[in-house]
């Protein structure tokens, strides 16, 4: 029987343009009977960059590894772009590019080769040119495109990470999801890569969830914050409101982490 256009359109998730890209609802997470994520909600709106920070072992990597559906959470739910990560996985796939951990890329191929490789596996990249235009457009996003023919062996840390970014954009996703992309760099790297954040905001109206430790950086180029504390989400509002009269973020931060 045919479906009515009315049934047809019930089916289809439309997100809503005053919808958040991000929504993390009641998230837990155990691994035998330890809770490493505990209720954690939040959301971020489309155009933000949100950091998410907590000290070591609070859970980030593995809520960032549940929001890219590397691991499935115990209860609630992860919807991008309307699209439930839990249920959905590959629509909601569609939606972001990630960096979780290191990139992995094969040293002795150059960058453009590697992430002519990595092209195909996005299905709204069908045929060669479309790839090599793809590739050739994000690595001049990265600022890479000078010396995209080397080899990935020759590359310093801070370009292997913008090559990274060049394949979380690949797809053109709405969202970013980077888990702390400034580890290991100099400061020219992380002012690069500050750079490459606040471009792909402004110029590409990219939503960015990065978590760092880096609280200057994140003070310069974030919106919005999100602090967890073993497991639980302990603040998530504005950057003001986060730093509030303390004056820095990582004054704010503190005193969160010793009250
Ligand atoms: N598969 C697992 N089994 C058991 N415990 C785990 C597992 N994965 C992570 N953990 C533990 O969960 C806690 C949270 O780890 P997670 O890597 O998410 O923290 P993090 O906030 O990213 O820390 P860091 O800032 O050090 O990277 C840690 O105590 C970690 O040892």
């Amino acid at each position: 029987m045919q479906a009515t256009q009315t049934e047809r359109e019930n089916r289809i998730v439309i997100p809503q343009a005053e919808q958040p890209l991000v929504e993390i609802g009641n998230v837990t997470k155990r691994v035998r009977r330890r809770t490493l994520l505990q209720n954690v909600s939040f959301t971020v709106e489309r155009g933000e960059i949100c950091g998410l920070l907590g000290p070591n072992g609070a859970g980030k990597t593995t809520l960032i590894r549940v929001m890219t559906g590397l691991i499935r959470p115990d209860s609630g739910d992860v919807l991008i772009g309307g699209r439930s990560v839990v249920r959905d996985r590959q629509a909601a796939a569609a939606q972001f590019g990630a960096i979780v951990e290191s990139p992995i890329f094969f040293p002795y191929m150059t960058g453009r080769d590697n992430l002519d490789n990595l092209a195909l596996l996005h299905p709204n990249l069908p045929d060669r040119a479309a790839r090599r235009q793809r590739v050739r457009e994000v690595l001049e996003i990265v600022r890479m495109d000078q010396r995209a023919d080397e080899r990935v062996k020759t590359y310093s840390l801070g370009m292997k990470q913008r090559l990274g970014i060049a394949q979380a954009l690949l797809g053109d996703p709405q969202l970013l999801i980077l888990d702390e992309p400034a580890n290991g760099l100099d400061p020219m790297g992380i002012r690069e890569l500050r750079e490459l954040i606040l471009r792909l905001k402004h110029d590409l109206g990219k939503t960015v969830l990065i978590s760092s430790h880096l609280l200057d950086e994140l003070q310069k180029i974030c919106d919005r914050i999100v602090v967890i504390r073993e497991g639980e989400r302990v603040f998530a509002g504005s950057r003001e409101e986060m730093i509030g009269d303390h004056g820095s973020l990582e004054e704010a931060f503190v005193e969160r982490m010793t009250t």
